[in-house]
Protein backbone atom coordinates (compact mmCIF):
# COMPACT_ATOMS: atom_id res chain seq x y z
CA UNK A 1 0.00 0.00 0.00
CA UNK A 2 1.43 3.46 -1.08
CA UNK A 3 1.10 6.62 0.60
CA UNK A 4 -1.29 9.75 -0.97
CA UNK A 5 1.75 11.16 -2.19
CA UNK A 6 3.32 8.76 -3.52
CA UNK A 7 0.30 7.96 -5.83
CA UNK A 8 0.02 11.62 -6.42
CA UNK A 9 3.22 11.68 -8.19
CA UNK A 10 2.92 8.16 -10.03
CA UNK A 11 -0.40 9.66 -11.81
CA UNK A 12 1.60 13.17 -12.14
CA UNK A 13 5.00 11.03 -13.55
CA UNK A 14 2.42 10.25 -16.80
CA UNK A 15 2.28 13.44 -17.99
CA UNK A 16 2.22 12.63 -21.60
CA UNK A 17 -0.02 15.66 -23.52
CA UNK A 18 -2.34 14.68 -26.16
CA UNK A 19 -0.98 16.36 -29.40
CA UNK A 20 -3.54 15.30 -31.79
CA UNK A 21 -5.00 18.12 -33.36
CA UNK A 22 -9.00 18.63 -33.93
CA UNK A 23 -10.89 20.99 -35.88
CA UNK A 24 -13.86 22.64 -33.56
CA UNK A 25 -16.29 25.59 -34.56
CA UNK A 26 -15.12 28.64 -32.62
CA UNK A 27 -18.64 28.84 -30.69
CA UNK A 28 -18.00 25.07 -29.66
CA UNK A 29 -13.88 25.49 -28.63
CA UNK A 30 -14.84 26.62 -25.04
CA UNK A 31 -12.25 25.06 -22.67
CA UNK A 32 -9.75 23.92 -25.43
CA UNK A 33 -5.88 25.11 -26.19
CA UNK A 34 -5.09 26.34 -29.37
CA UNK A 35 -2.85 23.92 -31.31
CA UNK A 36 -1.69 26.97 -33.47
CA UNK A 37 -0.85 30.33 -33.46
CA UNK A 38 -3.72 32.65 -35.41
CA UNK A 39 -3.07 35.46 -37.09
CA UNK A 40 -5.74 38.29 -37.61
CA UNK A 41 -7.06 37.70 -41.31
CA UNK A 42 -8.59 41.50 -40.88
CA UNK A 43 -7.41 45.08 -38.65
CA UNK A 44 -9.81 45.43 -36.14
CA UNK A 45 -11.38 47.54 -35.90
CA UNK A 46 -11.67 47.21 -39.85
CA UNK A 47 -12.23 51.28 -40.10
CA UNK A 48 -11.56 53.80 -37.80
CA UNK A 49 -14.86 53.70 -35.89
CA UNK A 50 -16.43 56.51 -34.02
CA UNK A 51 -16.36 55.52 -29.88
CA UNK A 52 -19.16 58.05 -29.20
CA UNK A 53 -22.54 59.34 -30.09
CA UNK A 54 -21.32 62.62 -31.22
CA UNK A 55 -20.20 64.55 -33.85
CA UNK A 56 -17.20 64.00 -36.10
CA UNK A 57 -15.15 66.81 -37.34
CA UNK A 58 -12.62 68.24 -39.29
CA UNK A 59 -10.84 70.29 -36.65
CA UNK A 60 -10.07 74.12 -36.78
CA UNK A 61 -9.20 76.85 -34.67
CA UNK A 62 -12.38 77.80 -34.02
CA UNK A 63 -15.92 76.13 -31.65
CA UNK A 64 -18.24 76.76 -33.97
CA UNK A 65 -18.45 73.49 -36.85
CA UNK A 66 -20.94 73.35 -40.25
CA UNK A 67 -22.90 70.32 -40.01
CA UNK A 68 -22.96 68.61 -43.42
CA UNK A 69 -24.99 65.15 -42.88
CA UNK A 70 -24.80 61.93 -40.70
CA UNK A 71 -23.41 58.94 -40.37
CA UNK A 72 -24.75 55.54 -38.59
CA UNK A 73 -23.26 52.41 -37.48
CA UNK A 74 -23.17 50.53 -40.64
CA UNK A 75 -23.60 53.45 -43.50
CA UNK A 76 -20.86 52.93 -45.98
CA UNK A 77 -21.13 55.96 -48.00
CA UNK A 78 -17.80 58.93 -47.71
CA UNK A 79 -18.30 62.00 -46.48
CA UNK A 80 -15.51 64.58 -47.55
CA UNK A 81 -15.24 66.99 -44.36
CA UNK A 82 -13.27 70.03 -44.81
CA UNK A 83 -12.00 72.27 -42.23
CA UNK A 84 -14.56 73.59 -39.85
CA UNK A 85 -17.05 71.04 -40.93
CA UNK A 86 -18.64 68.16 -39.31
CA UNK A 87 -21.19 65.26 -39.43
CA UNK A 88 -23.01 63.69 -36.71
CA UNK A 89 -22.37 60.27 -36.23
CA UNK A 90 -22.97 57.26 -33.70
CA UNK A 91 -21.06 54.79 -31.75
CA UNK A 92 -19.91 51.84 -33.99
CA UNK A 93 -20.04 54.07 -37.07
CA UNK A 94 -17.23 54.56 -39.74
CA UNK A 95 -15.74 57.69 -39.15
CA UNK A 96 -14.88 59.30 -42.41
CA UNK A 97 -11.17 59.60 -43.35
CA UNK A 98 -10.92 63.76 -43.43
CA UNK A 99 -12.85 63.77 -40.10
CA UNK A 100 -9.63 64.14 -37.10
CA UNK A 101 -11.79 63.89 -33.83
CA UNK A 102 -15.05 62.46 -32.69
CA UNK A 103 -16.57 65.05 -29.73
CA UNK A 104 -19.53 63.40 -27.59
CA UNK A 105 -23.18 65.06 -27.80
CA UNK A 106 -23.30 65.93 -24.36
CA UNK A 107 -20.19 68.54 -24.45
CA UNK A 108 -22.08 69.62 -27.93
CA UNK A 109 -24.62 72.48 -28.64
CA UNK A 110 -26.48 71.79 -31.78
CA UNK A 111 -28.19 74.97 -33.62
CA UNK A 112 -29.22 72.63 -36.63
CA UNK A 113 -27.26 73.45 -39.68
CA UNK A 114 -24.05 74.68 -37.26
CA UNK A 115 -22.77 72.79 -33.83
CA UNK A 116 -20.49 74.47 -31.03
CA UNK A 117 -18.21 72.57 -29.21
CA UNK A 118 -17.35 72.91 -25.89
CA UNK A 119 -13.65 73.34 -26.05
CA UNK A 120 -10.86 72.47 -28.29
CA UNK A 121 -9.90 68.46 -28.24
CA UNK A 122 -7.00 66.43 -29.02
CA UNK A 123 -6.33 64.58 -32.75
CA UNK A 124 -8.12 61.37 -32.79
CA UNK A 125 -10.43 61.97 -28.97
CA UNK A 126 -12.98 59.49 -29.09
CA UNK A 127 -11.97 57.43 -32.30
CA UNK A 128 -11.07 53.81 -32.44
CA UNK A 129 -7.70 53.77 -35.20
CA UNK A 130 -7.87 51.17 -37.75
CA UNK A 131 -6.71 48.12 -36.85
CA UNK A 132 -5.33 49.07 -32.81
CA UNK A 133 -6.37 46.43 -31.56
CA UNK A 134 -4.78 43.44 -33.94
CA UNK A 135 -3.58 44.21 -37.53
CA UNK A 136 -3.84 41.68 -40.90
CA UNK A 137 -1.32 39.39 -40.09
CA UNK A 138 -0.14 40.38 -36.51
CA UNK A 139 -0.68 37.42 -33.95
CA UNK A 140 -3.92 37.32 -32.71
CA UNK A 141 -3.89 34.79 -30.28
CA UNK A 142 -0.97 32.14 -29.53
CA UNK A 143 -0.44 28.57 -29.86
CA UNK A 144 -1.46 27.21 -26.06
CA UNK A 145 -3.84 29.69 -25.33
CA UNK A 146 -6.94 28.22 -23.71
CA UNK A 147 -10.65 29.48 -25.40
CA UNK A 148 -12.21 31.34 -22.48
CA UNK A 149 -15.57 33.23 -23.67
CA UNK A 150 -13.58 36.36 -24.11
CA UNK A 151 -10.81 34.43 -26.78
CA UNK A 152 -14.00 32.69 -28.38
CA UNK A 153 -15.56 36.31 -28.82
CA UNK A 154 -12.35 37.73 -30.17
CA UNK A 155 -11.92 35.23 -32.32
CA UNK A 156 -15.71 35.59 -34.09
CA UNK A 157 -14.50 39.17 -33.94
CA UNK A 158 -12.19 38.88 -36.31
CA UNK A 159 -14.47 36.37 -38.22
CA UNK A 160 -13.17 33.36 -37.51
CA UNK A 161 -15.12 30.72 -37.60
CA UNK A 162 -13.19 26.98 -37.32
CA UNK A 163 -10.07 26.61 -34.95
CA UNK A 164 -7.82 23.96 -34.58
CA UNK A 165 -7.06 22.98 -30.95
CA UNK A 166 -5.37 19.81 -29.16
CA UNK A 167 -8.26 17.05 -28.93
CA UNK A 168 -9.72 16.66 -25.75
CA UNK A 169 -9.16 12.34 -24.17
CA UNK A 170 -11.53 9.69 -25.19
CA UNK A 171 -12.70 8.69 -22.14
CA UNK A 172 -14.93 5.09 -21.11
CA UNK A 173 -17.01 5.24 -17.86
CA UNK A 174 -16.98 1.33 -16.91
CA UNK A 175 -18.93 0.44 -14.73
CA UNK A 176 -19.75 -3.03 -13.12
CA UNK A 177 -21.89 -4.83 -10.94
CA UNK A 178 -24.67 -7.55 -11.08
CA UNK A 179 -26.58 -5.30 -8.50
CA UNK A 180 -26.87 -2.39 -10.49
CA UNK A 181 -30.14 -0.95 -11.81
CA UNK A 182 -30.88 1.54 -14.16
CA UNK A 183 -32.39 4.60 -12.63
CA UNK A 184 -36.28 4.67 -13.44
CA UNK A 185 -36.93 1.05 -13.55
CA UNK A 186 -38.29 -0.34 -10.39
CA UNK A 187 -36.33 -1.41 -7.76
CA UNK A 188 -35.91 -5.07 -6.98
CA UNK A 189 -34.89 -7.05 -3.50
CA UNK A 190 -30.49 -6.94 -3.12
CA UNK A 191 -30.24 -4.10 -6.38
CA UNK A 192 -29.30 -0.58 -6.10
CA UNK A 193 -29.83 2.14 -8.43
CA UNK A 194 -26.57 2.69 -10.61
CA UNK A 195 -25.31 6.25 -9.72
CA UNK A 196 -21.56 6.43 -10.75
CA UNK A 197 -21.63 6.30 -14.21
CA UNK A 198 -23.73 9.64 -14.54
CA UNK A 199 -22.05 11.28 -11.42
CA UNK A 200 -18.73 10.18 -13.29
CA UNK A 201 -19.74 11.95 -16.65
CA UNK A 202 -21.41 14.68 -14.83
CA UNK A 203 -17.76 15.55 -12.88
CA UNK A 204 -16.52 15.41 -16.29
CA UNK A 205 -19.15 17.40 -18.67
CA UNK A 206 -18.01 20.38 -15.57
CA UNK A 207 -14.86 19.79 -16.74
CA UNK A 208 -15.60 20.49 -20.11
CA UNK A 209 -15.00 16.76 -21.51
CA UNK A 210 -17.32 16.00 -23.69
CA UNK A 211 -16.10 12.86 -25.13
CA UNK A 212 -17.22 10.25 -23.17
CA UNK A 213 -18.25 6.23 -23.49
CA UNK A 214 -20.67 4.68 -21.49
CA UNK A 215 -19.66 0.93 -20.79
CA UNK A 216 -21.48 -1.04 -18.35
CA UNK A 217 -20.29 -4.97 -17.51
CA UNK A 218 -22.04 -7.46 -15.37
CA UNK A 219 -19.80 -9.47 -12.52
CA UNK A 220 -18.53 -12.00 -15.08
CA UNK A 221 -15.05 -12.66 -16.00
CA UNK A 222 -15.12 -12.82 -19.71
CA UNK A 223 -17.40 -10.04 -20.26
CA UNK A 224 -14.93 -7.86 -17.77
CA UNK A 225 -12.20 -8.95 -19.96
CA UNK A 226 -14.07 -8.10 -23.15
CA UNK A 227 -15.44 -5.09 -22.31
CA UNK A 228 -12.08 -3.55 -20.60
CA UNK A 229 -10.32 -4.95 -23.89
CA UNK A 230 -12.84 -2.88 -26.09
CA UNK A 231 -12.50 0.14 -23.70
CA UNK A 232 -8.62 0.38 -22.96
CA UNK A 233 -8.40 0.16 -27.05
CA UNK A 234 -10.77 3.04 -28.14
CA UNK A 235 -10.19 5.70 -25.24
CA UNK A 236 -7.23 7.67 -24.02
CA UNK A 237 -8.42 7.35 -20.34
CA UNK A 238 -10.40 4.68 -18.89
CA UNK A 239 -12.45 4.87 -15.56
CA UNK A 240 -13.54 1.79 -14.04
CA UNK A 241 -16.63 1.55 -11.03
CA UNK A 242 -16.49 -1.09 -8.69
CA UNK A 243 -14.74 -4.91 -8.78
CA UNK A 244 -11.57 -4.05 -7.74
CA UNK A 245 -11.76 -5.00 -4.28
CA UNK A 246 -10.87 -8.60 -2.83
CA UNK A 247 -14.35 -10.47 -3.16
CA UNK A 248 -14.65 -13.38 -5.45
CA UNK A 249 -16.49 -11.37 -7.91
CA UNK A 250 -14.43 -8.68 -7.95
CA UNK A 251 -12.83 -9.55 -11.76
CA UNK A 252 -11.20 -6.15 -12.19
CA UNK A 253 -8.52 -6.51 -11.54
CA UNK A 254 -7.36 -10.02 -12.86
CA UNK A 255 -8.86 -8.42 -15.93
CA UNK A 256 -6.62 -6.24 -16.40
CA UNK A 257 -3.84 -8.22 -15.77
CA UNK A 258 -5.00 -10.29 -18.28
CA UNK A 259 -4.84 -7.74 -21.05
CA UNK A 260 -1.56 -7.24 -19.81
CA UNK A 261 -2.16 -3.64 -18.04
CA UNK A 262 1.46 -2.29 -16.26
CA UNK A 263 -0.06 -1.96 -12.82
CA UNK A 264 1.50 1.89 -11.23
CA UNK A 265 -0.09 1.38 -8.23
CA UNK A 266 -2.96 -0.54 -5.86
CA UNK A 267 -4.12 0.43 -2.88
CA UNK A 268 -3.69 3.47 -1.81
CA UNK A 269 -3.66 4.67 2.46
CA UNK A 270 -6.44 6.32 2.60
CA UNK A 271 -9.81 6.55 3.35
CA UNK A 272 -12.25 6.51 1.02
CA UNK A 273 -10.86 5.08 -1.74
CA UNK A 274 -8.11 2.16 -0.43
CA UNK A 275 -8.38 -0.36 -3.28
CA UNK A 276 -7.58 2.34 -6.19
CA UNK A 277 -5.95 0.91 -9.32
CA UNK A 278 -3.31 2.56 -11.15
CA UNK A 279 -2.30 1.61 -14.47
CA UNK A 280 -1.74 1.85 -18.32
CA UNK A 281 -1.78 -0.03 -22.01
CA UNK A 282 0.09 1.87 -24.34
CA UNK A 283 -0.79 5.58 -23.93
CA UNK A 284 -4.34 5.02 -22.52
CA UNK A 285 -4.14 5.39 -18.94
CA UNK A 286 -7.05 3.14 -16.67
CA UNK A 287 -8.27 3.97 -13.20
CA UNK A 288 -9.95 1.46 -11.33
CA UNK A 289 -11.74 3.65 -8.81
CA UNK A 290 -13.61 1.59 -5.52
CA UNK A 291 -17.33 0.99 -6.61
CA UNK A 292 -18.66 3.05 -3.34
CA UNK A 293 -19.79 6.08 -4.79
CA UNK A 294 -18.42 8.41 -2.32
CA UNK A 295 -14.99 6.76 -2.59
CA UNK A 296 -15.03 6.91 -6.32
CA UNK A 297 -15.66 10.84 -6.59
CA UNK A 298 -12.84 11.26 -4.36
CA UNK A 299 -10.61 9.62 -6.26
CA UNK A 300 -11.88 11.42 -9.15
CA UNK A 301 -10.94 14.40 -7.70
CA UNK A 302 -7.44 13.90 -6.24
CA UNK A 303 -6.16 11.46 -8.91
CA UNK A 304 -7.56 11.37 -11.87
CA UNK A 305 -8.13 15.08 -11.88
CA UNK A 306 -4.63 15.16 -12.44
CA UNK A 307 -4.31 12.43 -15.42
CA UNK A 308 -7.11 14.85 -17.34
CA UNK A 309 -4.90 18.16 -16.77
CA UNK A 310 -1.55 16.18 -18.08
CA UNK A 311 -3.42 14.96 -21.08
CA UNK A 312 -4.35 18.54 -21.69
CA UNK A 313 -0.99 19.83 -21.52
CA UNK A 314 -2.24 22.54 -18.65
CA UNK A 315 0.65 23.77 -15.86
CA UNK A 316 -1.75 23.65 -12.97
CA UNK A 317 -2.32 19.64 -12.41
CA UNK A 318 -3.96 19.35 -9.02
CA UNK A 319 -7.27 20.68 -7.67
CA UNK A 320 -6.58 23.93 -5.18
CA UNK A 321 -5.74 23.76 -1.82
CA UNK A 322 -5.80 26.41 1.40
CA UNK A 323 -5.78 26.21 5.08
CA UNK A 324 -8.89 27.09 6.82
CA UNK A 325 -9.93 27.15 10.31
CA UNK A 326 -12.39 23.95 11.34
CA UNK A 327 -15.78 25.17 13.06
CA UNK A 328 -16.26 21.60 13.62
CA UNK A 329 -14.67 18.45 15.28
CA UNK A 330 -13.90 14.94 13.90
CA UNK A 331 -12.13 12.24 15.70
CA UNK A 332 -10.99 9.33 13.41
CA UNK A 333 -10.35 5.41 13.39
CA UNK A 334 -7.26 4.00 12.22
CA UNK A 335 -4.42 5.18 11.04
CA UNK A 336 -5.32 5.98 7.50
CA UNK A 337 -5.39 9.59 6.17
CA UNK A 338 -8.47 10.98 5.06
CA UNK A 339 -10.65 12.89 2.74
CA UNK A 340 -13.55 14.50 4.77
CA UNK A 341 -16.59 15.87 3.10
CA UNK A 342 -16.78 19.47 4.10
CA UNK A 343 -18.25 22.94 3.56
CA UNK A 344 -15.88 25.61 2.59
CA UNK A 345 -16.21 29.25 3.14
CA UNK A 346 -14.47 32.52 3.43
CA UNK A 347 -11.34 31.14 5.35
CA UNK A 348 -13.19 28.25 7.99
CA UNK A 349 -14.47 25.13 7.20
CA UNK A 350 -17.30 22.81 8.44
CA UNK A 351 -16.74 18.90 8.50
CA UNK A 352 -20.05 16.80 7.73
CA UNK A 353 -21.69 14.25 9.53
CA UNK A 354 -21.69 11.06 7.32
CA UNK A 355 -18.44 10.22 6.40
CA UNK A 356 -19.38 6.86 5.12
CA UNK A 357 -17.89 5.95 1.53
CA UNK A 358 -21.05 4.52 0.22
CA UNK A 359 -23.00 7.91 1.38
CA UNK A 360 -23.40 10.23 -1.02
CA UNK A 361 -25.65 12.72 0.79
CA UNK A 362 -23.28 14.23 2.53
CA UNK A 363 -21.19 15.14 -0.55
CA UNK A 364 -24.00 16.71 -2.39
CA UNK A 365 -23.64 18.84 0.38
CA UNK A 366 -20.09 19.33 0.00
CA UNK A 367 -17.66 21.61 -1.97
CA UNK A 368 -14.63 20.63 -0.60
CA UNK A 369 -12.10 17.99 1.19
CA UNK A 370 -10.43 18.45 4.68
CA UNK A 371 -7.23 16.51 4.20
CA UNK A 372 -6.74 14.97 7.29
CA UNK A 373 -2.78 13.35 7.76
CA UNK A 374 -2.78 9.92 8.91
CA UNK A 375 -0.79 10.83 12.05
CA UNK A 376 -3.50 13.31 12.88
CA UNK A 377 -6.22 11.47 15.41
CA UNK A 378 -8.42 14.33 15.55
CA UNK A 379 -9.56 17.51 14.73
CA UNK A 380 -10.88 20.30 16.99
CA UNK A 381 -12.69 23.34 16.30
CA UNK A 382 -10.12 26.51 15.55
CA UNK A 383 -7.59 24.27 14.43
CA UNK A 384 -5.91 24.27 10.80
CA UNK A 385 -6.47 22.32 8.70
CA UNK A 386 -5.68 21.71 4.57
CA UNK A 387 -8.90 21.81 2.35
CA UNK A 388 -9.50 20.82 -1.07
CA UNK A 389 -11.73 23.38 -3.20
CA UNK A 390 -13.81 20.94 -5.19
CA UNK A 391 -15.13 22.51 -8.92
CA UNK A 392 -18.44 23.93 -9.00
N1 LIG B 1 -12.32 -8.08 2.56
C1 LIG B 1 -12.27 -6.81 2.16
N2 LIG B 1 -13.38 -6.26 1.65
C2 LIG B 1 -13.36 -4.96 1.25
C3 LIG B 1 -12.17 -4.21 1.36
C4 LIG B 1 -11.03 -4.83 1.88
O1 LIG B 1 -9.96 -4.22 2.00
N3 LIG B 1 -11.12 -6.12 2.24
N4 LIG B 1 -12.21 -2.90 0.98
C5 LIG B 1 -13.46 -2.23 1.07
C6 LIG B 1 -13.39 -0.91 0.48
S1 LIG B 1 -12.50 0.23 1.36
C7 LIG B 1 -14.04 -0.57 -0.63
S2 LIG B 1 -14.02 1.05 -1.18
C8 LIG B 1 -14.79 -1.51 -1.42
C9 LIG B 1 -14.43 -1.41 -2.88
O2 LIG B 1 -14.96 -2.48 -3.55
P1 LIG B 1 -15.05 -2.58 -5.12
O3 LIG B 1 -14.27 -1.51 -5.76
O4 LIG B 1 -14.73 -3.95 -5.49
O5 LIG B 1 -16.55 -2.21 -5.42
P2 LIG B 1 -17.84 -3.12 -5.37
O6 LIG B 1 -17.67 -4.17 -4.35
O7 LIG B 1 -18.19 -3.49 -6.72
O8 LIG B 1 -18.86 -2.04 -4.84
C10 LIG B 1 -18.72 -1.40 -3.60
C11 LIG B 1 -20.04 -0.72 -3.25
O9 LIG B 1 -20.34 0.26 -4.19
C12 LIG B 1 -21.58 0.00 -4.84
N5 LIG B 1 -21.46 0.35 -6.26
C13 LIG B 1 -20.62 -0.23 -7.12
N6 LIG B 1 -20.79 0.30 -8.35
C14 LIG B 1 -21.77 1.20 -8.24
C15 LIG B 1 -22.39 2.09 -9.17
N7 LIG B 1 -22.02 2.10 -10.47
N8 LIG B 1 -23.36 2.90 -8.72
C16 LIG B 1 -23.72 2.90 -7.42
N9 LIG B 1 -23.15 2.09 -6.49
C17 LIG B 1 -22.20 1.26 -6.89
C18 LIG B 1 -21.78 -1.49 -4.66
O10 LIG B 1 -23.10 -1.86 -4.76
C19 LIG B 1 -21.20 -1.71 -3.29
O11 LIG B 1 -22.14 -1.37 -2.27
O12 LIG B 1 -14.52 -2.83 -1.00
C20 LIG B 1 -14.61 -3.02 0.42
N10 LIG B 1 -14.50 -4.40 0.70
O1 LIG C 1 -12.17 3.19 0.48
MO1 LIG C 1 -13.37 2.32 0.89
O2 LIG C 1 -13.67 3.58 -0.12
O3 LIG C 1 -12.75 3.03 2.41
O4 LIG C 1 -14.90 2.36 1.56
Amino acid sequence: MISISEAISRVKNQRKPLVEKCIKPVEKAGGYLLFEDIKSPINMPPFRQSAMDGYALNLHDELSYKLTGEIKAGDSQQFQLNPGEAVRIFTGAAVPDSANAVMMQEKVQNHGKTIDIEHQIDLELNIRLLGEQVKTGDMALKKGTKLTPAAIGYLLSLGITEVSVYKKPNIALVTTGNELIEPGLALTHGKIYESNSRMLLSALYNLKFYDITLYKVEDDYNKTVSTLETAINDNDLVLITGGISVGDYDFVGKALSELNVKELFYKVKQKPGKPLFYGKKEDTQIFALPGNPAAALTCFYVYVYIALQNLMNREETELPRVEATSVSSFKKRGDRPQFLKAIHQGNQVEILEGQNSSMLQTFALSNALVHMPGEVSEINEGDTVEVIILPQ
